[in-house]
């Protein structure tokens, strides 16, 4: 396993190791032990997402708030996406940063999440296949989000216009700017 930092504090990118034969190939897509020695993160998961989506689709961007924050670690099981982190975090030193990473099911890169960011992805294949880990569950009154085509956030989500496909509620998201009054006000 192999960890790299990136430019958003506490956010790391995991190699995990793959042990290929004549038969394909096995490595472990979690250990715990592991995990917390050489990454010296704590988090304890409680729960495992599994979404799928075809070429185009953008979730995000995503994140839960308060006592509901969730950490997450990602990982592509098939096909391919740019995934993307926004540092939301106030004191944070990379508050408003932004990261992206493409993550493939050839790859097998995973991405730790930390919590308090805004997370999002867009796939690049059809019949994508994205698994991740939270360290909160799921609770929906927490949800909070930006829209993923925010101008001003500028990310190149890599899928032209045309084929870029977001949910209702994804199409409804704030704007960063708004975002960030709402957050300053609390
Ligand atoms: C996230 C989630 C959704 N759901 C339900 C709610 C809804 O009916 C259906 C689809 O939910 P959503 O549209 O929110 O799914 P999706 O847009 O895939 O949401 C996910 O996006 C990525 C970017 C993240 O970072 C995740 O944390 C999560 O927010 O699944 C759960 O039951 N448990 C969960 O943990």
């Amino acid at each position: 396993m192999t960890i790299t930092k990136t430019n958003i504090q506490e956010a790391y990118i995991i190699q995990p190791q793959v042990f290929k034969d004549e038969r394909g190939y096995f490595f472990e897509s979690f250990n715990q032990e592991k995990f917390q020695n050489e990454t010296r993160i704590t988090t304890q998961f409680v729960q495992d997402n599994e979404s799928m989506s075809n070429y185009g689709v953008i979730r995000g961007l995503h994140a839960q708030s308060g006592e509901f924050a969730q950490a997450k670690l990602i990982r592509v099981i098939q096909g391919k996406v740019l995934d993307v982190i926004v540092d939301a975090r106030k004191e944070s030193p990379t508050y408003g940063e932004i990261f992206t990473i493409e993550l493939n099911a050839e790859n097998k890169k995973q991405l730790f999440v930390p919590k308090g960011c805004l997370h999002g992805f867009s796939v690049l294949e059809d019949q994508t296949i994205f698994s991740y880990k939270c360290d909160a569950y799921y609770n929906k009154a927490s949800e909070i989000g930006v829209h993923p085509l925010d101008q001003s956030l500028a990310i190149h989500w890599q899928v032209p216009e045309d084929k870029q496909l977001l949910s209702e509620k994804d199409r409804l998201l704030p704007s960063w700017e708004d975002f960030l009054k709402n957050n300053s006000e609390k």
